[in-house]
């Protein structure tokens, strides 16, 4: 199912973290909407590759989540391509993009591309260092970015991303609120079943990845809001 439309629930696989082949199938066969592989830091060619193939394995759609040009590869149902809305430079909003469709353009089938407005709440994480984004942000703040990815931008997709930090459900709530037609991914933090279904009603889409590693089977509990 590649409408992310319709989709509930993804999970997100670092590919600069191992994961064994049994705790990989767990995963792609959990009843979850997605895998995406995407990460931060450490993600190489090679390692996409690795982990492309071996999640392929599986029926379960499929989603590279670009986060440099040299790692990406043919062979994904889809590719998510973030511009982080609330970063200070313009390289993480449409900088590193313009280079890449200067050189990919014509050959992108644009049918399989889909960008996420990426708003990055957690001033700790990986990717707000890396995109020197402003992350002390108020709800009307983010409000004023979800409404900017729809209204303005026509994204499909408005990403409240809180990277390893569990984040604030009135925030969701209100984000929601102010989305007609532009998807809300939420993803941050989700360990337990109660904090997924307590993001997802709110969230058109739960996204987990650290609990992969840290515990899988609270992690493949989450799945569980789909029922
Ligand atoms: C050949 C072929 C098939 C081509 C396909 C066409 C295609 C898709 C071309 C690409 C075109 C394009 C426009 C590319 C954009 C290039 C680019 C580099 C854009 C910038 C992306 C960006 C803003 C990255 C910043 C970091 C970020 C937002 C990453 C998202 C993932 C994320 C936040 C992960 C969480 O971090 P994690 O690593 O898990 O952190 P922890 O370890 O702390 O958990
Ligand atoms: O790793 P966690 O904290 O679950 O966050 C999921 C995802 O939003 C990261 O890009
Ligand atoms: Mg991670």
């Amino acid at each position: 199912m590649y409408d992310v439309r319709e989709w509930r629930h993804v999970f997100k696989l670092d590919p600069s973290k191992p994961i064994s082949d049994e705790d990989l199938e767990r995963i792609c066969e959990s009843g979850t909407d997605a895998v995406i592989i995407g990460g931060t830091d450490g993600v190489t060619l090679e390692k996409v590759l690795d982990l492309m193939a071996r999640v392929r394995r599986y029926t379960v759609p499929c989603v590279l989540e670009v986060s440099n040009i040299d790692s990406v590869t043919p062979g994904f149902d889809l590719f998510f391509i973030p511009t982080v809305l609330n970063s200070t430079s313009t390289k993480w909003i449409t900088g590193l993009h313009h280079e890449a469709i200067k050189e990919y353009g014509a050959i992108m089938n644009w049918d399989e591309i889909l960008v996420q407005g990426y708003c990055i709440l957690n001033d700790e994480c990986k990717a707000a260092k890396q995109t020197d984004a402003i992350a002390n942000l108020t709800e009307d703040d983010i409000v004023a970015y979800a409404m900017m990815a729809e209204k303005m931008f026509h994204l499909p997709i408005f990403y409240l991303e809180y990277s390893g930090r569990y984040g604030d459900p009135q925030v969701v709530a209100s984000v929601k609120d102010a989305l007609q037609h532009t998807k809300l991914f939420y993803g941050g933090g989700i360990q337990t079943i109660e904090q997924a279904k307590e993001m997802a009603a709110f969230a058109d889409v739960i996204v987990v990845g650290n609990s992969i590693y840290d515990d899988i089977d609270k992690a493949l509990k989450t799945v569980e809001i789909k029922q």
